[in-house]
């Protein structure tokens, strides 16, 4: 059979850039295939305006503060057009990075059209059928949206029509404390919004719940309220909502947020026709993210797994990898991060300490250092928040952090969980001083403290002083 092209990508998203991307700066035949907007989610409905938004809402934040350090900023005047405008920005700055034009010059044929795939080596788009002997899934995910009676009489938001909207809500009210949820929360109530958080669970349930207690003080501080039950029944329409809840409670606000998980984006267009076999939430594939049908590959949030940016790139730079050389790559998430940028941040690498106790039981031990003894921290009065490193021994297993730019901190871990470093490498390299990263260093040398201080050094050591006393 002659292919068009060595391998057709379907979603230019994170996940689908990349893979496309990637193959074809190794000089192969790639069609890349976007349906919508090129930079996906991330670029324009995820990632980038949400963190523009947190952006303008910590500037409000802190003009906000009682005086600090003997200077008192001026009460915030927020316009909502304003903010708005500065997300359109971020996503105008960065746009560029996804652009077709950027991956026509990688090499890509890129087809701004949805895709639908017609056979196990073949996609139709735009009236043109393509052949590959590889095909990448890139489709995505959308925010789930629950089946909750009242739903659909109600006009609530998403992140897909979150930052487009037109006037700055004056109560909020969130379904889900997940990591929309709780960044979303923040960032409205400190532009000034009222905010109501509605979550069945703990908020930020995958998290250390150490690390959640810190900024669910501060968000409970800056005024955010939390209401601990299931959303059951929603009532109202613009301009005023009621979200009853199974315990009774009747939450009422002017905007209702819907953030409580994902959808992944796995029908309409003809996967399911071939055989493709989904999974929970997703398409079910294996470590390499082979999907059940041969040759076709799915990756990033439409697909069974954790669903971030990073991931997604991830994903697609293995899966390039494997159709370039033509060798097995698996993905491995042993060093997975992850970070929610609320404030202080809560970031996460590796096992939590709840992970690596039902794994390793008692062989687990756990150093925790806290940021009010770091001295940066102090200089510059954050001093909130921790670092709780979980080790086996003096390997890491994970590390969980919560602080002023946490997700900073996480980089030295990946080398130390993969085993590409350690914490004798940190605990003894020179850090400048004063930042933050002395924590990391502080945390990496508190493993190795009882065997550097312990009976036998200070023997030895006692020895060493002897001996010099005699002889010197
Ligand atoms: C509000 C919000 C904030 C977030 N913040 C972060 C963060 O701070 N850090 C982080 O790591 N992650 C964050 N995420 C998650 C992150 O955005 C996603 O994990 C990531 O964007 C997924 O990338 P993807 O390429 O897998 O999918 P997507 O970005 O969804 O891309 C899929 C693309 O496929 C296209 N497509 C679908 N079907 C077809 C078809 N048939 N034909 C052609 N094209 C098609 C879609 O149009 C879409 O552009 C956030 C998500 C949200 C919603
Ligand atoms: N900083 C980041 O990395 C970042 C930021 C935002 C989003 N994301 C990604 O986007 C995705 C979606 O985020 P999300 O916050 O929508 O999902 P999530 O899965 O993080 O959280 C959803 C929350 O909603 C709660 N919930 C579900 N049904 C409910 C109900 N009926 N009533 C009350 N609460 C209910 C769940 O218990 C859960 O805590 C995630 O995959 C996340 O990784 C990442």
């Amino acid at each position: 059979m002659k292919f068009t092209h060595d391998v057709i990508v379907i979603g230019g998203g994170a996940a689908g850039l990349t893979a496309a991307g990637g193959c074809a700066l190794f000089g192969l035949k790639v069609a890349l295939i976007e349906g919508h907007k090129m930079g996906g989610e991330c670029l324009n409905n995820g990632c980038v305006p949400s963190k523009a938004l947190i952006g303008a809402a910590k500037r409000a934040g802190e003009a906000r503060e009682a005086t600090r350090f003997g200077v008192t900023l001026a009460p915030p005047q927020v316009s909502w057009s304003g903010v708005r405008q500065h997300i359109h920005d971020a996503i105008a700055g960065i746009e560029h990075h996804d652009s077709v034009e950027t991956f026509e010059e990688m090499g890509c044929e890129v087809f701004t059209s949805r895709a639908r795939i017609t056979g196990r080596q073949s996609v139709e788009v735009e009236g043109r059928t393509l052949t590959a002997p590889r095909i990448v899934i890139a489709t995505g995910s959308e925010p789930l949206v629950p089946a909750i009676d009242g739903i659909d009489t109600v006009p609530y938001l998403t992140n897909e029509n979150l930052f487009e909207l037109p006037e700055q809500p004056g109560h909020l009210v969130i379904i889900g404390g997940g990591a929309i949820g709780m960044e979303m929360a923040q960032a409205f109530r400190r532009l000034g919004s009222e905010v109501t958080v509605i979550e069945l669970n703990k908020p930020m349930g995958r998290d250390d719940p150490d690390s959640v207690a810190v900024v669910m003080e501060v968000m409970r501080e800056e005024g955010i309220r939390f209401v601990t039950d299931k959303a059951t029944k929603i009532e109202g329409g613009v301009g005023g909502v009621t979200v009853h809840t199974d315990g009774g409670e009747a939450v009422v606000g002017t905007h209702l947020l819907v953030a409580v998980g994902r959808k992944a984006r796995v029908a309409g267009f003809g996967a399911e026709e071939i055989g493709i076999a989904p999974g929970k939430n997703g398409f079910a594939t294996d470590a390499r993210r082979r999907t059940s049908v041969k040759g076709i590959y799915a990756i990033g949030d439409c697909r069974d797994g954790p669903r971030l940016t990073h991931v997604s790139g991830y994903e697609g730079s293995n899966v390039a990898l494997e159709i370039v050389t033509g060798l097995p790559t698996k993905v491995d998430f042993r060093a997975l991060p992850w970070c929610t940028y609320t404030e202080p941040e809560v970031a996460q690498i590796g096992m939590t300490e709840a992970e690596a106790r039902a794994q390793h039981g008692d062989g687990v031990t756990i150093v925790k250092e806290e940021f009010a003894e770091n001295e940066r921290s102090i200089a510059e009065g954050y001093t909130k928040g921790h670092m709780k490193m979980v080790l086996k021994g003096k390997k890491v297993l994970g590390v969980s952090i919560v602080g002023k730019n946490a997700g900073e901190l996480l980089l030295p871990f990946t080398q130390m969980i993969t085993g590409k470093s350690n914490t004798f490498a940190l605990g003894s390299a020179i850090i400048s001083y004063p930042t933050r990263s002395e924590i990391s260093k502080a945390a990496a040398f508190s493993a190795w403290e009882p065997t550097v201080f312990g009976s036998l050094p200070k023997k030895y050591a006692g020895l060493v002083a002897k001996l010099r006393r005699t002889f010197a």
